[in-house]
């Protein structure tokens, strides 16, 4: 894929870049180990001052790089400034919180004979981010924010449909103050990835992106022995049981459907109600879903923009035919916007079942596929066949079904009478083929340190105090 940005609402291209030779990238990188050299020897407390500082200019940049989002990957303006906002409230977090995420956490010198003994997190170097355009902004800053806080270096290989946004985040932290070369952003193309991760250099990768893209980041990271994050696709399974708030169930799962166009990991996609209330959710559920303003994402009440690419609108496409070819119903939508730009309708489908391709898959767009159950147990049964196990929703008021859920959904996330968001303040991630290792919070920062066990020993002139001490006595 060229490096550009390409207006997904009317499909025009409006900048292109040349990728960074291989001999500018190896510069860059010389750069990052010149800049680590100093900034693992700054103070948590420094690094919180340019977190903050990072906010600020977030705050102060927040219509102009909301706009840059709309325009190279279309999600709505509104949800593009909610972005900006929540990068901001990151920074500002582990800006506040980091430092004591950082302190040595003390163990118990006597029970392993030693004077003093502790663990301090040390930062590991430089770190390659990859990362998708669905949330140009945030999926960049949840790494770099506790990254950075830590006291590594970043570089980021960006999606190459979002190349200003991807430049915008470099001058970001420069611009707040952060040293030279701290995090820089490399303009290049995936086949670059492998070049970049083999060099002895780099100490580690974090990937957001498909499954594809991780098991190819995992095998040539394996090879190097170098550690990683995966946080991959996800096919989130969204429970409604008898008890629930049906109306509100139904609302909030319009939006984690639909949320960023339909185009978010953490989307719930597949929806399993029970057969008492089926009929009545389904109903709902449509109405919202058709109810939903679909047009420039720009527009202040729009509420679904286009898809990002092409190509993404044309593999949502597939998956609905194949569906329906194989007897699903189209509740609402199945069908693509005329005119320019890849619209896409939201759309229910019902009747689902196993033959079908969006069964075991991730469907990248606005399409919810609901199926009946009759318990619990058949619910979380199917939810737990499907290869992902990122996050999971379950709407309840019944204390059992909850507790069941919790424990027996494979998922990185469960969320009750909720949709599953990140925030700073939790844990991140997913299992089996959603990818593994956390972001954010403390557990995130922790997977680019070196937790180093600290044991120290009685000081020799103690020692010998002692056996003077002893031997006198
Ligand atoms: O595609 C993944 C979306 C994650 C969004 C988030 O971190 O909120």
């Amino acid at each position: 894929m060229a490096i550009a940005t390409i207006n997904p609402a009317t499909g025009e291209t409006l900048k292109t870049y040349e990728p960074l030779p291989d001999d500018a990238v190896d510069e860059r990188i010389g750069r990052a180990v010149e800049a680590f050299r100093a900034y693992r020897l700054t103070s948590p407390q420094e690094r919180a001052g340019w977190l903050r500082a990072a906010a600020d200019v977030l705050d102060a940049d927040t219509d102009a790089v909301a706009e840059l989002m709309v325009t190279e990957m279309g999600k709505t303006l509104a949800a593009a400034k909610a972005e900006v906002g929540k990068c901001a409230k990151g920074l500002r977090y582990y800006a506040e919180h980091g430092p004591a995420m950082l302190e040595p956490r003390p163990a118990d010198a006597g029970a392993v004979g030693a004077e003093d003994a502790y663990v301090v997190h040390q930062p590991i170097g430089v770190v390659l981010a990859v990362m998708p355009w669905n949330f140009p902004l945030w999926q960049a800053m949840r790494f770099a924010a506790p990254a950075l806080m830590a006291g590594n270096v970043g570089l980021l290989k960006h999606a190459s449909n979002v190349p200003q946004t991807a430049l915008y985040i470099e001058e970001l932290f420069r611009k707040a103050g952060f040293p030279a070369d701290v995090f820089q952003t490399l303009l290049v193309g995936s086949k670059a990835v492998e070049r970049v991760l083999r060099d002895d250099r780099v100490a580690a990768a974090t990937l957001t992106g498909s499954a594809p893209a991780g098991q190819s980041v995992a095998s040539i990271a394996g090879d190097v022995l170098k550690k990683t994050v995966l946080e991959l696709g996800g096919s989130d399974p969204y429970i409604v049981m008898p008890s629930a708030d049906l109306d509100r169930a139904a609302e909030v799962a319009v939006t984690a459907r639909c949320q960023n166009n339909g185009q978010s990991c953490i989307a719930a996609k597949r929806f399993f109600v029970h057969r008492d209330v089926a009929e009545e959710f389904t109903r709902l559920f449509a109405e919202k879903l058709s109810a939903l303003v679909v047009g420039d994402p720009m527009a202040a009440d729009t509420q679904v923009g286009p898809l990002a690419t092409e190509s993404g609108r044309e593999d949502v496409e597939r998956y609905v035919q194949d569906a329906v070819d194989k007897g699903a119903t189209v509740v609402t939508g199945g069908e693509r916007v005329d005119g320019p730009g890849w619209f896409y309708r939201p759309t229910l489908l019902t009747g689902v079942t196993p033959e079908m391709d969006l069964y075991a898959e991730e469907v990248f767009g606005p399409v919810a596929a609901l199926w009946t159950v009759d318990s619990l147990e058949e619910a979380v049964e199917i939810a737990n066949s499907h290869p992902y196990g990122l996050g999971s929703n379950l709407w309840s008021e019944d204390e059992q079904e909850r507790a069941t859920f919790i424990r027996d959904v494979q998922a990185g996330m469960a969320f009750v009478n909720g949709m599953v968001t990140s925030y700073p303040e939790l844990p991140f991630g997913g299992v089996k083929q959603s990818g593994y290792g956390r972001e954010l919070t403390e557990l995130g920062m922790y997977e680019f340190t070196n937790a180093k066990t600290v044991w120290i020993g009685p000081r020799s002139s103690q020692q010998a105090e002692g056996t003077t001490a002893s031997a006198s006595e």
